[in-house]
């Protein structure tokens, strides 16, 4: 049985962020300006603050400003657009991130729109949303799961997707709908999937390239997966492991790992596969908003 190769989103994700600092490096040295990340984070879910944490961490590694507002659970709608307008209009900030999900009496919507297009570095805004749409994905600030699984999809298969059928499972709108646009804008042909599409197991059969987002943990079994498909795995599970003791847990992804590989050409374990590549995008973007607001050319990641 041949085993996939293990793409190794951490090492690919740390070479990033190595550029990321140089590039920053470069920027402050000719312009005395340094890149600016706004993280903003509302109520105290336990999972979000390790994220944020991991975040200021990066940025601080990559030479950044690195500011992080944590407001209270209950905080007023109207406050957090308060702070948005305020990082809106402070120069040195570059990237402005409000961790989702947001508490039930905040509209996450009004609050991404509330977001200047050009500090969108998390790619949400409906500008943003559009230039995807549109295929301009030069100008756009492109959500960071999805360029983050692009670029290891390119490490793997190329520039050019041509003739490969790509199926994405899951359409949101932060990883399933800007993947697929991604993916098509490289000449991939492309199939959504979701939880209404009948045969499931048959259609990701037949995907040269296999997107699991789906949020469910191991979903999608070993043979599932075409032989020789390239898988890229964007779940983050946490899930109980009484095997490493009690009251212990894991991470997992949406693709049962294990099975998968003796199929796939190559395949993202979790962790270590598109969750490290989200945050050096995140600071690849913020690197690219502080050139366009030093009027300098960016560089492409
Ligand atoms: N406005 C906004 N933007 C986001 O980008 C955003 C968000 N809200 N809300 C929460 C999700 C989640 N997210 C992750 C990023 C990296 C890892 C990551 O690096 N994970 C490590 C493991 C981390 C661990 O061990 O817990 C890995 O996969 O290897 C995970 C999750 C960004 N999110």
């Amino acid at each position: 049985m041949s085993e996939a190769k293990r793409i190794d989103g951490k090492a690919r994700a740390a070479g990033l962020v190595e550029r990321v600092k140089a590039e920053a490096g470069a920027l402050e040295a000719a312009t005395g300006r340094r890149p600016g990340l706004a993280v903003v984070i509302v109520g105290e879910d336990p999972a979000s603050q390790v994220y944020v944490a991991s975040k200021a961490r990066m940025a601080e590694e990559c030479g950044f400003k690195s500011v992080k507002h944590v407001l209270g659970a209950e905080t007023p709608e109207a406050e957090l657009l308060d702070l948005v307008e305020r990082l809106n209009g402070d120069p040195t900030i570059h990237g402005i991130l409000v961790q989702l999900p947001l508490p039930r009496q905040i509209d996450a919507n009004k609050v991404i729109r509330a977001i200047a297009p050009e500090k969108d570095v998390d790619g949400f805004h409906l500008t943003n949303v559009g230039l995807v749409g549109i295929g301009d994905v030069a100008t756009a600030f492109v959500p960071c799961t999805p360029a983050g699984a692009m670029i290891l999809i390119r490490d793997a298969l190329g520039e050019d997707l041509s003739g490969r059928h790509a199926v994405v499972v899951g359409r949101s709108n932060i990883v399933g709908k800007p993947m697929a646009q991604l993916l098509l804008a490289a000449n991939a042909t492309v199939t959504i999937a979701h939880s209404r599409t009948a045969d499931l197991p048959a259609l990701c059969r037949m995907a040269d390239i296999l997107v699991a987002a789906v949020g469910r943990p191991e979903m999608i079994r070993g043979d599932w997966v075409k032989p020789g498909a390239v898988v890229i795995d964007v779940g983050i599970n946490r899930v109980e492991a009484p095997e490493k003791g009690e009251g212990r847990t894991r991470l997992v992804g949406d693709v049962a790992y294990a099975e998968a590989a003796e199929r796939a050409a190559a395949i993202t374990p979790v962790p270590g596969g598109v969750g490290p590549m989200t945050i050096a995008m995140l600071m690849a973007n913020t690197l690219v908003s502080a050139c366009r607001a030093a009027g300098r050319a960016a560089p492409k990641f």
